[in-house]
């Protein structure tokens, strides 16, 4: 089956064989929401909304996030500790690895104290990300929302001086004379609020957004900055999903540091109001939130384990989706009857998920229910409190007034400040998961020298040997070949021999585990890597096929001075250029047959192209792996016979498993396991006895297939 594309939601990365990158799956239904915050009190829809971010980011970050084919899924140990058998065949159900660990103890660690710690840490960092983003914006929502909160204040010392002046003994006319500057201030205060708050929700529905989109441009940075060996390391794979997933929220972060702004400005109002009215009210407002907070960051903690425990069903479901909502797999889901086989397993994700969910929702009530029990006896032992100062003549009636105000408005905020608290220290820990990848670039950045190589007139293979990540053995062993310009070496062998590693060895894709690739004396290692790749053009077997244009499928977006012209010989040779003539729009046709005015090609003419990029780029090195695959037998001959005029003044590299074709070669060479068996010139291998004439024998000629009037038994004439 095809592979889901490593980037579904930005739709940049490894696409799939069809190389349409799906623009909208997941993303448009999983995006987090930015939802502009009209009121920074109103905090009862935040846990909802967290909820929604959390699973939201791990959905979206399930699109970006692994395919089976990048290492990252196998059969997981569940977290009871089994291989869970649940595909109704009695085998092991392919299930996600369980990437949680590390994650799960951070997320254990969500405590009051905790939460405390890392608050100052988690503003500064999403402040530095918005400084970046736009600058303006973010200096103009500082100012508002310290003026906004200076406000609040302003107002509840005005409503305290109003309740203190109307409640207090004496003429009515007095006590409204009294009142009237208070009035005043409380009328200014909230109308200047009103104000600050709509410039807030601009300035952050503005910022937000950008923040989410730079922080994923920087981890889409960071993902081309690394070796394309961290693409078989799991590690690298789990980083970087968990990366994703951090970049998707780091715009919440700014509402969600607006929002404890707020709820600081307005508990230090209440509280200098409370600490006006008598000492004792304040400690005693916050000893009673506190069960509530600790209620609240637990049912936090809890959400955030199910969430965890969820990843890899989470991601197991946005393959599925991908799977069977997009057109590459449709025709083999229909032909193979599969569509109940896979909803069956999508449905039965989707319940491990909804059981995750329930306990943590159940749990969570739990801990909400003991909360509200002990915040209510808190409340009643301040409110008793109050009664007590007042009945004890302690304080006067309209400073007991101010004091209800005080304490409604300061634990409000308190509770606030707790829920957001817990809700930024969850978005923190997925921003630790985007900051720590961007810092390591998962550990695997490349760090190459800095020489720039000229079109290489030799490429010497020394006592080379390579072992993919987490492998046992060797896809190669102790190779030694050289290669020159002007030669087109064959490389040929069983599967799995170790053809397409060589070439991607060759290529400087990747560095060998043992041993060099010299071009021209200087090892690959020691080479600019970017400078290098200008001088590699390739045609690996799994091409892409970008929704781009046909020009810029040939270009790959870096024009010829020549501009068309260029691109039409290119095509031209690779005989694309009839595929070219039956396109609608010429060059300019996208070739995405989803997409508006888009075209789609067959698997040959897809082909063509691919050829057609590799013979267009100027590079010294071009390396062919199985390029006539999807040929037919014109343009096969066509493109084989433009080899040798090619390999002119390049080294050519040509892998293929049609041996009658490597004829074309001016030396082939023969791997078996990982080692060169046999090297020579076609007329040399095919009269050696050994793997070459072996796999000469397998050619299918009509020498070789017995004429269906020979092999038919016909019944005797009667
Ligand atoms: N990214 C990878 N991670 C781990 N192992 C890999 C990876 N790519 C290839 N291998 C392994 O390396 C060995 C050589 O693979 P390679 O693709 O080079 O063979 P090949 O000769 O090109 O095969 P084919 O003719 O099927 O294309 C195989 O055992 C394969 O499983």
């Amino acid at each position: 089956m095809n592979k889901p594309p490593q980037e579904s939601r930005t739709g940049t990365a490894r696409t799939s064989r069809s190389g349409h990158a799906p623009s909208t799956e997941p993303s448009d239904q999983d995006q987090p929401a930015h939802s502009a915050h009209s009121d920074h009190s109103a905090h009862s829809d935040h846990s909802d909304h967290s909820d929604q971010s959390d699973q939201s980011a791990e959905r979206t970050s399930v699109g970006l996030g692994a395919s089976p084919g990048d290492g990252a899924t196998v059969p997981r140990q569940t977290t009871r500790g089994t291989v869970e058998g649940e595909d109704g065949a009695g085998g092991a159900e392919m299930r996600y690895v369980d990437l949680t660990g590390s994650r799960e103890a951070a997320g254990r660690s969500i405590r009051l104290l905790d939460m405390a710690r890392r608050l100052p840490r988690l503003v500064r960092r999403s402040l530095a990300l918005a400084w970046r983003v736009d600058r303006p914006a973010t200096v103009g929502l500082l100012i508002c929302q310290t003026l906004s909160g200076i406000m609040q204040a302003l107002g509840l010392v005005a409503i305290s001086g109003t309740l203190t002046a109307l409640l207090s003994g004496g003429d009515v006319f007095q006590r409204l004379l009294e009142a009237w500057p208070s009035i005043l201030l409380l009328a200014g205060a909230a109308g200047a609020r009103a104000v600050m708050g709509i410039a807030v929700n601009w300035l952050s529905s503005r910022l937000g957004p950008l923040m989410t989109r730079e922080a994923e441009q920087m981890l889409l940075d960071g993902c081309t900055e690394v070796e394309l060996s961290a693409y078989d390391e799991p590690d690298f794979n789990r980083d970087r999903e968990a990366a994703d997933r951090g970049a998707q929220v780091t715009g919440d972060l700014i509402n969600e540091g607006q929002d404890l702004i707020a709820s600081a400005a307005s508990f230090l109002a209440g509280a200098v109001v409370l600490a006006g009215v008598h000492p004792v009210l304040l400690p005693l407002l916050v000893a009673a939130s506190l069960p509530q907070a600790i209620s609240q960051v637990s049912a936090a903690r809890v959400r955030y384990l199910a969430n965890l425990r969820s990843n890899g069903d989470n991601r197991m479901l946005s393959v599925l989706r991908w799977h069977i909502y997009t057109r590459d797999a449709a025709d083999q889901i229909r032909a193979g009857t599969m569509a109940s086989f896979l909803s069956g397993r999508y449905r039965r994700t989707v319940s491990r998920i909804n059981r995750e969910d329930r306990a943590a929702a159940d749990q969570g009530a739990r801990y909400s229910l003991v909360g509200a029990v002990c915040g209510g006896l808190g409340s009643a032992i301040v409110w008793a409190a109050v009664v007590w100062l007042l009945a004890t003549g302690r304080i006067s009636v309209g400073r007991a007034g101010a004091a209800v105000f005080a304490l409604q408005t300061a634990g409000q905020s308190v509770r606030g400040l707790v829920a957001i608290g817990s809700r930024a220290v969850r978005t923190g820990l997925y921003m630790d998961d985007w900051t720590g990848f961007l810092d390591r670039a998962g550990g695997f950045r490349m760090q190459r020298g800095s020489h720039r190589p000229e079109p290489p007139a030799k490429i010497e293979i020394k006592s080379l040997s390579h072992r993919y990540a987490g492998k046992g053995r060797n896809a190669l062993s102790d190779l030694s070949l050289t290669l020159h310009r002007g030669e087109v070496t064959a490389l040929v062998g069983l599967n799995g021999s170790g053809k397409s590693t060589l070439s991607k060895l060759v290529s400087g894709l990747y560095l060998p585990t043992e041993g060099e690739v010299l071009w021209d004396g200087v090892s690959t290692r020691d080479a600019d890597p970017q400078a290098l790749w200008q001088q590699v053009a390739l045609v690996p077997q799994d091409y892409a096929r970008w929704p781009l244009t046909a020009r810029e499928n040939v270009t790959l977006g870096q024009p010829s001075p020549r501009g068309d012209a260029a691109v039409h010989e290119a095509c031209e040779a690779a005989g694309a250029d009839a595929v070219i003539a039956t396109l609608g729009a010429g060059l300019d046709t996208l070739l995405a047959r989803e997409w508006l005015s888009g075209e789609e090609l067959s698997g040959g003419q897809w082909q063509r192209i691919a050829l057609g990029r590799a013979f267009f780029r100027e590079a010294g090195l071009l390396v062919l792996d199985e390029p006539t695959a999807n040929l037919d037998p014109p343009t096969e001959y066509q493109i084989f016979q433009r080899l040798r005029d090619l390999a002119q003044d390049r080294v050519v590299l040509l892998v293929t498993h049609r041996i009658t074709n490597v004829a074309v070669a001016d030396r082939i060479v023969v791997l078996d396991e990982g080692r060169i068996v046999q090297e020579g010139t076609y007329q040399e291998l095919a009269r050696q006895p050994g793997h070459f004439q072996q796999l000469l024998s397998y050619q299918v000629t009509s020498d070789t297939i017995p004429a269906r009037s020979e092999s038919r038994q016909d019944p005797a004439p009667a």
